[in-house]
């Protein structure tokens, strides 16, 4: 029988997201042997927050809206999750916290252990990533209160995309701006590094496949993966770019940008508003930023947003594809791609010509494997697991127990 949580050692792990807040307690003595006892999210930020939550073996033990806190304020729905964990993990012998950061700059090319200095470093990236980043470190505050002792450690969503040849890493803009740092990074790493390892043991036939992950959620990216590496990926300097989402627009001339400054007289913040929380999926239908709720409306601008996503995930998938010179196999995953039948189907009709065909029950019964037996490319629908690859890299940094030190390394500016 397995020692009971309490005399286990345990991680506990937040990954804060647009629009959710996941977390998970593993116990395990080694990251091949972590089991979450823990895990849930609140779901929802800013429509409706939902709280769910399953013990180790997966029974239920929330399940419902989140009423007594509104639903955009960030900061009670914190303190409301991390109350319920509290009492949860009441005699839990926790000995390290680790938490997805989305922007780590040109600074932090590994996991590090949050120190004052850090905690600055990762302050002064808000302004790349203002609808993560002062999450991603209010989780850290909050902890730190409750579990003033706690070791904490950060792990990036841009570390994954370092394998990136440079000119998949640089824009086309002068090179002295280059070297300041404005470049692509590329974000959801944890998602696919976690991708990357669960892909080959799925099907090792394709541990050195050309594979595109359709990372679909709230927030939206593709990443192409050769070797289990990324190779490019459709987000850059911050989240806004490559696919629309849930409210941010992804690709858009940068023209449109200079012609609302000069003549709808906007500045940076009401740029900022209009691209973070006004754009994607809620500005094109006006109905929601949520999925579900356009597949399920009647409306005509819905199922235009819906078509919209479509259209982008399956045309950027073909560029990616390029920049890997082919294509072995597609994998779906987050929140719409593990879980939207109909999205799933209409990116892969799209993708037909390149040799992409459903088998349609699969699909809806979202089989491990959804392509046709007759389909040249392989089509998958892996769950991702960003806290597992947070757990996992929060062990391997307190082992090396290199942390801080491992915060002093620069990432190097992207060489030809
Ligand atoms: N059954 C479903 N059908 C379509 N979309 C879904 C379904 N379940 C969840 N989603 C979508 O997944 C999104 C959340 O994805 P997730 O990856 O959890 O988001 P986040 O970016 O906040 O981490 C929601 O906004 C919702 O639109
Ligand atoms: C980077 C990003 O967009 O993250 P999320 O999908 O969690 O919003
Ligand atoms: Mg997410």
């Amino acid at each position: 029988m397995s020692q009971p949580i309490s005399q286990r050692d345990a991680y506990l792990i937040i990954n804060a997201g647009s629009s959710s807040l996941k977390f998970s307690v593993f116990c395990g003595a080694g990251k091949a042997e972590l089991d979450a006892v823990l895990s849930g999210q609140i779901s929802g930020i800013g429509t409706e927050p939902k709280f769910e939550a399953k013990d180790a073996q997966r029974r239920v033990l929330a399940d419902g809206t989140v009423d007594e806190v509104e639903p955009g304020d960030r900061a009670g729905l914190l303190g409301f999750l991390l109350s319920w964990m509290r009492h949860e993990l009441k005699d839990t012998r926790l000995v390290a916290a680790g938490h997805r950061v989305v922007h780590g700059g040109t600074r932090f090319a590994k996991p590090v252990r949050i120190t004052p200095q850090v905690l600055a470093d990762l302050e002064g990236l808000i302004p790349l990533a203002p609808l993560h980043q002062p999450h991603n470190i209010a989780a850290m505050a909050a902890l730190a209160e409750v579990y003033p002792e706690l070791p904490q450690v950060a792990c990036f969503d841009t570390a994954f995309h370092q394998t990136r040849p440079w000119q998949a890493q640089t824009f086309a803009i002068p090179r002295e701006l280059t070297e300041e740092g404005v470049r692509r990074y590329g974000f959801h790493g944890l998602s696919y590094e976690y991708i990357a390892q669960r892909l080959p043991q799925i099907a090792p036939e394709l541990a050195d496949a050309r594979v595109v992950v359709c990372h679909l959620g709230s927030g939206s990216s593709l990443c192409a993966l050769r070797a289990g590496k990324s190779m490019d990926t459709t987000m850059g300097f911050t989240a806004l770019d490559g696919l629309p989402m849930g409210t941010r627009p992804g690709n858009i001339d940068p023209g449109v940008l200079i012609y609302l400054m000069r003549e709808k007289g906007m500045g940076a913040d009401a740029l900022e508003k209009l691209l973070y929380h006004k754009s994607g999926l809620l500005g094109v239908s006006g109905v929601s930023n949520d999925m579900r709720a356009l597949l399920d409306s009647d409306s005509p601008q819905a199922a235009e947003a819906v078509e919209l996503f479509c259209f982008q995930v399956a045309k950027q998938a073909t560029a990616l594809a390029t920049a890997m010179g082919g294509l072995d196999a597609v994998v779906f995953t987050a929140g719409v791609g593990e879980n939207s039948a109909p999205v799933r189907a209409r990116v892969a009709e799209k993708l037909a010509w390149l040799g992409v065909k459903l088998d349609g029950a699969a699909n809806r019964a979202k089989a491990t494997r959804i392509s046709a037996a007759e389909s040249r490319v392989p089509v998958f629908v892996i769950p991702t697991d960003e806290e597992r690859m947070i757990a996992s890299h929060t062990l391997d940094l307190l082992a090396n127990a290199t942390g801080a030190a491992a915060s002093a390394a620069p990432l190097p500016v992207a060489a030809e």
